[in-house]
């Protein structure tokens, strides 16, 4: 099955270029009769919503009457739906069905699913995040529900979700996907692996199935396409992720799913925005690009989300984010719904983002930034000069208690790209088999990495920060920071690479002197986490927490525990009670102080991210 441009580029006929795009031509079918069994009526005239009047669902979305302009009405939370200018048109925005066979995103699952059957970790214990503790603050908070079949996300998704044996839904989704539907903003915070995935795609799905109806797309616009909701991510094989996720998420269901990102050619990616595009996903250096060639409008967006919001809202990204939320023509907070999700969510980030959004809702289930339970952390004393014969120690140890004498798959995380380049080729001139992945490496060696690693061919990984985030790579056993990043936050979505969906998995990292500044923060997330705090590791942070505020701002007990909406802790002026109203916590959760997860978001941005 493709799974990137890489995998197509090779099945687009010689000399096919924009111009043979744009003789494609095709009639609109809008997502709710898209992929209907076919029937004895008779065909169906070229759609137009002219004459279409109000529409309005269960959850209270309430079209506006045809013909008026936009911005003219609220999201459902609001009472009021959204209607956009102009009619349809069939060559800019437009995806024929008819013509176009849908690929069943389900059929490669089994056999990838069987390359590991005799591996270890196989099975989801969705158990473990039973008890887990949830906060949520805001007004009028939804409340949780316990099955997929308590919310009405409708019967194709339901079947997908069957077809994705996801039996129940993880705590996240039971929270995040009711508040969604009802309309709310929301900004969630969950462990890494736990489900916000499908907890922002299901909601969304659903949406543009019921908002198809209501909202009218532009008039003909030459090669222009909008839709109806975006997804951004940071890394482009993030972006590619969620695309893969949610075109299975949205199978059968008639809505249309399309991916840009950097690094591969614009020119397929224009083709498939030209076959129609419901939701978009998307790195945001790409999509500023589409937006500056006018070949995507955001007018017609209801439905926001940011994957990984805490990094696209700081320094390296915030920039562009603004650009394309506030500076295009992307409907203002209040008009179009905004979902922000990440593991980790600083506090000062938390005040930036509230930029973006209107009457939300805080959510956070589990502490804020903590990794699970389910990752054994181990942390070793390693100089720099010893690290690579300790990491084949470890290699060694690891193929000894392997199944079948198997290598399970491991991820190596380093601080540089030629500090990977390095420690690949010395891997494989040492008889491990070794692929590395990195900003310096082209869009197709990246891609051409993780599917050997994910593949097992190449079982052992070796990444910059590139990777530290949203990957889910079923049965990374181990995960080692051969370099410890600076910042514990990064440390936590690393980590997060193993252990995810309710298995368990292993961490390593070396820490020596240039690891100081972390101390602190590390033995605080172990301890949090259960985890076993060698003595050195403590001398280390009882020094380290004498002279200054760790990252977290914190340094104080209590101060770890930061899973907190920035709105209840007045210092952070503009977010004081003014804003708050309310909050309820759940299994025991928030024994935090104010001190939180705040302390400032500078994080330098590498070059690895897109
Ligand atoms: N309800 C469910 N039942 C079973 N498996 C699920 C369920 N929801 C999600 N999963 C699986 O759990 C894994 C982790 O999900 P996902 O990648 O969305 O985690 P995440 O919370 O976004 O992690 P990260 O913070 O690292 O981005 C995926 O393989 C996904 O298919």
């Amino acid at each position: 099955m493709p799974t990137s441009w890489v995998d197509s580029v090779d099945k687009i006929p010689a000399g096919d270029d924009m111009g043979a795009v744009s003789r494609v031509k095709s009639s609109y079918v809008p997502p709710h009769l898209r992929n209907k069994p076919p029937s004895s009526d008779p065909p169906a005239a070229p759609f137009s919503y002219a004459g279409v009047a109000s529409v309005s669902d269960r959850q209270g979305h309430v079209g506006q009457p045809i013909g008026a302009n936009f911005p003219v009405g609220y999201r459902n939370d609001r009472s009021s739906g959204i209607t956009c200018p102009g009619g349809w048109n069939n060559r800019s925005g437009s995806w024929d069905r008819g013509k176009e066979r849908e690929v069943n995103p389900f059929k490669n699952d089994i056999d990838s699913e069987e390359a590991f059957c005799s591996q270890e970790n196989t099975g989801i214990n969705f158990d473990a995040y039973e008890d887990i503790p949830v906060e949520t603050s805001g007004r009028n908070v939804p409340p949780p529900v316990n099955t997929f079949v308590e919310i009405d996300l409708g019967e194709a998704l339901n079947r997908n979700i069957r077809r994705c044996k996801y039996v129940k839904p993880t705590p996240v989704q039971r929270y995040a996907i009711p508040i969604s539907i009802a309309g709310r903003d929301l900004m969630a915070c969950a462990q890494t692996g736990s489900g916000k995935t499908a907890a922002f795609c299901f909601p969304i799905i659903s949406g543009v199935m019921k908002s198809s109806q209501s909202t009218r797309r532009p008039p003909h616009v030459p090669r222009m396409s909008f839709p109806l909701a975006l997804i951004l991510a940071p890394t482009r094989e993030l972006s590619i992720q969620i695309h893969e996720e949610a075109k299975k998420f949205s199978y059968q269901t008639g809505v249309r799913v399309v991916v840009a990102y950097g690094g591969a050619p614009i020119n397929l990616q224009l083709r498939e925005l030209e076959r129609g595009v419901d939701i978009l996903v998307a790195t945001p250096g790409r999509l500023v690009d589409l937006l500056e060639r006018a070949r995507v409008s955001l007018q017609t967006i209801r439905f926001l989300a940011l994957d990984e919001a805490d990094r696209m809202l700081d320094m390296g990204f915030e920039p562009q984010i603004r650009k394309i939320v506030q500076r295009m023509d992307m409907p203002p907070p209040g008009i179009r719904q905004t979902l922000l999700f990440s593991a980790t969510f600083p506090k000062e980030i938390q005040r930036l983002a509230a930029d973006f959004l209107s009457n939300y809702v805080f959510l956070a289930v589990g502490r804020v930034g903590s990794s699970t339970d389910l990752i054994a952390q181990r942390v070793e004393y390693v100089l720099e000069t010893d690290k690579r014969s300790h990491l084949m120690d470890l290699l060694h140890a690891q193929l000894a208690n392997g199944v079948h004498g198997k290598q399970a798959l491991t991820l190596v995380f380093v601080e540089t790209k030629k500090g990977a380049d390095a420690l690949e080729h010395w891997l494989c001139i040492n008889g491990f088999p070794a692929t590395a992945i990195h900003g310096d490496r082209t869009q197709q060696e990246r891609e051409y990495a993780l599917r050997c690693f994910k593949s097992g061919k190449t079982p052992i990984l070796v990444a910059t920060d590139v990777a530290a985030r949203g990957l889910d790579i079923p049965h990374v056993a181990h995960v080692v920071n051969f370099d410890l990043p600076n910042d514990i936050d990064d440390y936590v979505h690393r980590i997060g690479r193993t252990g995810r969906a309710g298995k368990t998995g292993l961490a390593t990292a070396f820490f020596n002197e240039n690891n100081a500044s972390l101390a602190k923060s590390l033995a605080d997330l172990m301890q949090e986490a259960n985890q076993e705090v060698p003595a050195w590791l403590s001398r280390f942070a009882a020094r380290s927490s004498s002279y200054g505020k760790n990252r977290r701002g914190g340094g104080g007990a209590g101060g770890r525990f930061g899973g907190r909406d920035f709105r209840r802790d007045a210092s952070f002026g503009r977010g004081g009670i003014e804003y708050y109203d309310g909050g309820q916590i759940n299994g025991g959760y928030g024994s935090s102080s104010s001190g939180g997860n705040g302390g400032g978001y500078g994080a330098s941005v590498t070059s690895a991210w897109d």
